[in-house]
């Protein structure tokens, strides 16, 4: 993919995740990994109304090299990349229920998203949520370079989810994937709701390996 085309792109699924709900204002941000640095997307900016040619462009070692400045959460999306070498793309949306998820005090910190449907374990696994720090702030790249070698997907505590893919593609499904379950798991409080069993969350793994 050309690097006029990663841009397109990033204007493309900006605007699809924004027109959706899946962020407001000018909350989330998203990168992608090139061959020679990153694509990310600008601090401040709505994704819905994201130009492909101020799209920040960031050397391999996160110099900043032309467009607007970039997102202030480079450290979280690093230390996805860091840790996670098949990630080529990072999603951070504040999307609703991910969000009230990593709100909730009597929420699973090691296991946030019950295995009900077969998609949330082909897209997503088992998701994590790591402690509360201040957007932007440093302090959340050892928290993420701690879970991000087993998961794709973690909560920011308080915050909102960030979702690592082998493509842009793959991360934003993911992180719709997320959001959607996230939902169910919400407006299932309460319901007596029946999780897949082992032996299928077994077989779905070996079928459609997360990467
Ligand atoms: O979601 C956000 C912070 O967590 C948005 O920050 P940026 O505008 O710097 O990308
Ligand atoms: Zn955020």
């Amino acid at each position: 993919m050309s690097e006029q085309a990663v841009r397109d792109a990033l204007v493309k699924w900006g605007r699809s995740l924004f027109e959706r709900g899946l962020t407001a204002g000018s909350s989330g941000n998203i990168s992608v990994k090139l061959d020679d640095g990153f694509l990310v997307t600008p601090t401040n900016s709505c994704l819905g109304f994201l130009e492909a040619s101020r799209i920040s462009k960031l050397a391999p070692d996160g110099k900043h090299v032309s467009g607007a400045a970039p997102t202030k959460e480079l450290p979280l999306h690093f230390a996805f990349y860091e840790a996670r070498p098949q990630a080529k793309a990072v999603v951070h949306l504040h999307s609703t229920y991910a969000t009230l998820l990593s709100c909730l005090a009597d929420a699973d910190p090691n296991d946030a998203i019950p295995p009900i449907t077969p998609y949330v374990v082909m897209r997503v696994g088992r998701v994590p949520i790591v402690p509360y720090t201040k957007p932007g702030s440093p302090e959340v790249a050892p928290y993420i370079r701690d879970k991000a070698p087993e998961h794709a997907a973690i909560l920011l505590g308080n915050h909102g989810p960030v979702v690592a893919g082998p493509s842009l593609e793959a991360a934003v499904f993911a992180a719709e994937e997320l959001e959607e379950t996230a939902k169910l798991v919400i407006l299932a409080r309460g319901l007596n709701v029946r999780h897949l069993p082992a032996e299928a969350i077994a077989d779905l793994n070996a079928s459609f390996k997360l990467k």
